[in-house]
């Protein structure tokens, strides 16, 4: 009988605690991409004279891994000679059609996973990890077959070497022959980890032993996870430091028993594990009872559900149950990541059509919003992307729908401000918008109006930026573990609401017109009326959060935000047609709920359907150039410094005193807000 595994407390969890020491890899692997450019020991930023690898064989003209130092080239070299992945990658880079299925990281995590382990028998488990070969054969044939054949032939190739030929190689394969190969990259496909650096870019993949890759998935998990870059030689971590404060559970037939420890003791795992590489921290995002199941998200927790389910299914082959995929009806905030209007406009008046084909409309919305999306991160044309994109969000999108007698009518699909192909927009807009005011600013050196537009760019920058902060805090307060996204966002939106405040562009224009006292150059700024701050601070000095504050600190925060955005939104959101629609982007409430049509009245009715009204620009009037004054200038910069707190302090329940909390801390550093030095850790 096949036991699934999983985990669960094993003591009463608070949130923001981590639940399992820095945990070592048993394998892991750079990114293809990254192979010239990181160290494929530790992961960290090659320098400009990297170190090969100690061993032969390296192939003229064929990719290979590179080091930091002798120390990764000597830790990493062994293993990365012994495991075939040199003549992996040769194979690839001659016969590319070898595997076509992508990065080649799974494969080179497979090879040095499969050189570590002890030859065993390939079912159903490897060193306690799942295989799931069966399942994934079943559905992914080409990936795991391809992939397994290519691993097949590169330790070929490196048994046969140096008399080997690719070709001949290649043409003795047999169907059956890579059974082992097959059962280790299914293994890394259930089990691996993508492994992210401090900005949170994609480094590689890792795969951990059994005290994390027993965590199961849920879209409403109650525990993250953080990496740390360990180069060698890094001081065993465990069991001697061991915080490991969860414990396997095996479910055969329904029935949750303990495993023993024999499947995977800490001692196997100490000594399989390499001292070396990527390190992951389990951390709690909610209060955990002693004994309750501890689950991590595999996918993006602001997809919808048929979305996430899809993703899933199509990497692991499982159908997820958690309380919020079951929820019926849809959850509050599953309900809204999906939520479009249409209108009949065929008719002369605009009328809310309750019965439309929600699958179509989506589809068309997101071919649309996608394409805009990839289309800015591809090509980079920031004012093309925005004007797309705001386009669709004012005007909607036409499509020809049959009704039930057979005639055609002519249907327009709008987007619900909080719907997630929205959020994913907003991203965009605002990472646009900043791009779009900073080559305005190089195009101009005098006081111009081309300064006043780089001012308006980027103040539009900063509207998305906090709109997308506050539409997922309105979808946070009813789904906690959307905690690690809203962390990020509210930080974001900080430094980019700091950033205008600060701009010089904007002294300038207040210099010459209107003159405002320098909010930046005030003593240490405190506000009266909340305590985030200081709240912040304790974080920073205790490294935790003090757990009871959390829901007062929330609230005091909203409080202020909701103050400030009262006095300022108006004017961030100016110079945009969509923007000006947010009657706010902190209180939701003007959205009435999803069921009833307030928001898509609203949305429709503002837009209107006037030719040649798209959402773009509009042209800088006098009444745009009053909005800029010392009041809203200082009102902007408090407003800055309450996102960043308060990003600062959900980042430290996610993460810690790691980077993203330190990373505010030095904001606020230099604008002489904070007192406690902050030590960054690895
Ligand atoms: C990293 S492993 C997790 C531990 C696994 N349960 C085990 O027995 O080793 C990932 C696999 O666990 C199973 N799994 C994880 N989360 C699940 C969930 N919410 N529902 C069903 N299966 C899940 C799937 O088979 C998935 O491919």
């Amino acid at each position: 009988m096949e036991v699934e595994m999983e985990m669960r407390a094993g003591e009463e969890i608070e949130i923001g605690q981590d639940i399992t020491p820095p945990l070592p890899p048993l394998s892991s692997s750079l990114h293809h991409s990254l192979l010239s450019s990181h160290c494929s020991s530790c992961f960290s930023p090659l320098p400009p004279q990297p170190f090969a690898p100690l061993f032969t064989p390296t192939f003229p003209n064929t990719p290979s891994s590179y080091y930091c130092s002798s120390l990764c080239s000597s830790a990493d070299s062994p293993l990365h000679v012994s495991s075939a992945e040199p003549y992996l990658l040769l194979l690839l880079q001659s016969h590319p059609s070898a595997y076509p299925n992508g990065d080649s990281s799974d494969l080179r995590a497979a090879l040095r996973l499969l050189q570590s382990l002890p030859s065993t028998s390939p079912y159903p488990r490897l060193a306690g990890l799942l295989t799931n070969r069966h399942k994934l054969l079943h559905h992914h044939d080409h990936r795991v077959r391809d992939g397994a054949r290519a691993m097949f032939l590169a330790r070929k190739m490196r048994d046969e070497s140096p008399n080997f030929s690719i070709d001949a190689t290649i043409a003795n394969v047999a169907p059956h022959d890579a059974v082992l190969e097959e059962a280790v990259l299914s293994l890394v496909l259930t089990n691996a980890v993508e492994v992210q650096d401090k900005t949170g870019r994609t480094l590689g993949i890792s795969v951990y032993g059994p005290s994390f890759c027993w965590i199961n998935h849920s879209c409403s998990p109650n525990a993250c996870y953080r990496f740390s870059l360990m180069t060698p030689p890094t001081p065993p971590c465990w069991p001697e430091t061991a915080l490991l404060r969860i414990v396997p559970f095996g479910l055969s037939s329904g029935r949750a028993t303990q495993i023993e420890n024999g499947v995977c003791s800490n001692n196997v795992l100490a000594k399989e594990s390499r001292g070396y590489g990527p390190r992951v921290t389990v951390r709690s995002i909610k209060r955990i009872k002693k004994g309750e199941e501890v689950t991590v998200t595999y996918t993006d927790l602001l997809q919808p559900k048929a979305m996430r389910q899809s993703e899933l299914w199509s990497r692991y082959r499982f159908i997820c149950s958690c309380t919020r995929c079951s929820a019926s009806p849809l959850t509050y905030v599953d309900q809204a990541l999906e939520e479009i209007f249409a209108v009949n406009s065929s008719s002369s008046s605009l009328i809310l059509e309750r019965n439309f084909n929600r699958d179509k409309a989506t589809q068309l919305l997101s071919v649309y919003f996608d394409d805009a999306i990839d289309d800015y991160l591809s090509i980079g044309d920031p004012e093309f992307s925005c004007e797309r994109l705001e386009h669709a969000f004012t005007q909607g999108l036409s499509d020809m729908q049959l009704d039930c007698n057979g005639e055609t009518s002519q249907l327009r699909y709008w987007l619900h401000p909080l719907n997630y192909l929205s959020l994913n927009a907003y991203t965009t807009l605002a990472s646009a918008y900043k791009i779009r005011a900073t080559d305005m600013i190089a195009l101009c050196s005098k006081m111009d109006d081309h300064l006043l537009k780089a001012l308006n760019l980027s103040r539009t920058s900063a509207a998305y930026s906090l709109l997308l902060a506050g539409a997922t805090h309105n979808l946070f307060r009813s789904e906690s573990s959307l905690i690690v996204s809203v962390a990020n966002f509210w930080t974001s939106a900080g430094e980019s609401l700091l950033t205008l405040a600060k701009s010089s562009v904007w002294s300038e224009f207040v210099h010459r017109d209107l003159p405002v006292s320098n909010p930046c150059s005030t003593a240490r700024y405190r506000c009266p009326k909340c305590s985030l701050i200081d709240k912040f601070e304790a974080c920073l000095f205790y490294g935790q959060v003090q757990h009871a504050d959390f829901d007062d600190v929330s609230s005091e925060f909203i409080d202020c935000v909701s103050n400030f955005t009262q006095n300022v939104w108006n004017i961030l959101a100016l110079s945009c047609q969509y923007l000006r629609l947010i009657k706010s982007p902190i209180d939701f409430s003007w959205l009435g709920t999803t069921k009833d049509s307030s928001v898509g009245e609203v949305l429709i009715r503002s837009s209107g359907t006037k030719a040649g009204s798209c959402g773009t620009e509009r042209s800088i009037s006098g009444s745009e150039a009053e909005g800029y004054t010392a009041q809203v200038r200082i009102c902007i910069f408090k407003l800055g410094v309450h996102c960043l707190l308060y990003g600062g302090y959900l980042a430290s329940i996610c993460y810690g005193n790691s980077h993203l909390t330190c990373y505010v801390r030095n904001i606020l550093d230099m604008e002489g807000i904070l007192l406690n030095p902050c030590h960054e850790p690895n």
